[in-house]
């Protein structure tokens, strides 16, 4: 069932941050969504999650609007987040246990351990981890709410580049065998390419969608394709949106 932004309007202390934005997210689909600093990204990933409120407009997912936070929805943020004196283990299982459930699934938080390749570290406090593990941790814990919607606020963006590009291959497998939608945000333009079927520039100040193009490179992705034709014209009219120019 699709997601429907309808007409959100953000205003944040009379500054409009989005304008006006409709779009339509179709179930199971990868939408990269890339903008300059400030065009209104995490606002309107925060207003998906149902943690702002439009100013005006509205979200529909599978018809119904959202009206606040919930667990078909759920966030990765740059930042891991997780708690220094948890295990790996039981900062996975900590969304279950704030959800108020009385007998923990155990089968599914190791199920979902596996799913990020991170058997054998189920005691490793995040301290333990590298930066990499650590964000994939966050993600298991996003996973194992089983969320429809995966929202992602620039989730690799403090890593290093090699980690980086073995986290964006990660994401992209474990997009293929879980049946969730994922909205990624970033500013990397070639990031945006690598991993989106669809792929949204926003313009900056106020926020507005300026491209909406499919992405129609095969899968698997590969490095090589950022040679391809048509990932070389996405990057040029993505470029010029980042620059200012809409023509
Ligand atoms: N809670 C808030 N109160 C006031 N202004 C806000 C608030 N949140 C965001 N803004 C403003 O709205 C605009 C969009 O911010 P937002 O964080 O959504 O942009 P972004 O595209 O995610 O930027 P970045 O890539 O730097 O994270 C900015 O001008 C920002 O200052």
């Amino acid at each position: 069932m699709p997601i429907e932004i309808e007409g959100v309007t953000k205003t944040f202390n009379g500054q409009r941050a989005l304008d006006e934005l409709s779009l339509r997210v179709e179930d199971g689909s990868f939408l990269t969504i890339l903008g300059a600093s400030g065009c209104g990204k995490s606002t309107l990933l925060n207003i998906l999650a149902g943690l702002e409120t439009p100013s005006t407009g509205r979200i529909l997912l599978d018809g119904t609007p959202v009206t606040g936070p919930g667990p078909d929805r759920v966030v990765v943020f740059q930042k891991p987040g997780l708690y220094p004196w948890l295990s790996l283990r039981d900062n996975i299982a900590f969304g279950l246990r704030m959800r108020g459930s009385s007998s923990l699934p155990w089968r599914e938080v190791d199920r979902v351990i596996e799913l990020i390749g991170l058997k054998g570290f189920e005691k490793h406090r995040p301290y333990e981890l590298s930066g990499g593990m650590q964000q994939r941790v966050a993600i298991a814990r996003a996973l194992v709410m089983h969320p429809r919607v995966l929202l992602m606020d620039e989730p690799f963006g403090a890593l290093d580049a090699q980690t980086r590009e073995t986290m964006q291959e990660f994401l992209t497998e474990l997009w293929e065998r879980i049946q969730a939608t994922v909205i990624f945000v970033t500013h990397d333009i070639d990031e945006a390419i690598m991993l989106g079927s669809r792929l949204v520039v926003m313009s900056a100040r106020p926020g507005r969608i300026s491209l909406d193009e499919p992405v129609t490179l095969g899968r698997p992705r590969d490095w090589d394709m950022i040679t391809t034709p048509d990932f070389l014209a996405l990057k040029r009219a993505a470029r010029r949106i980042l620059a200012g120019q809409t023509h």
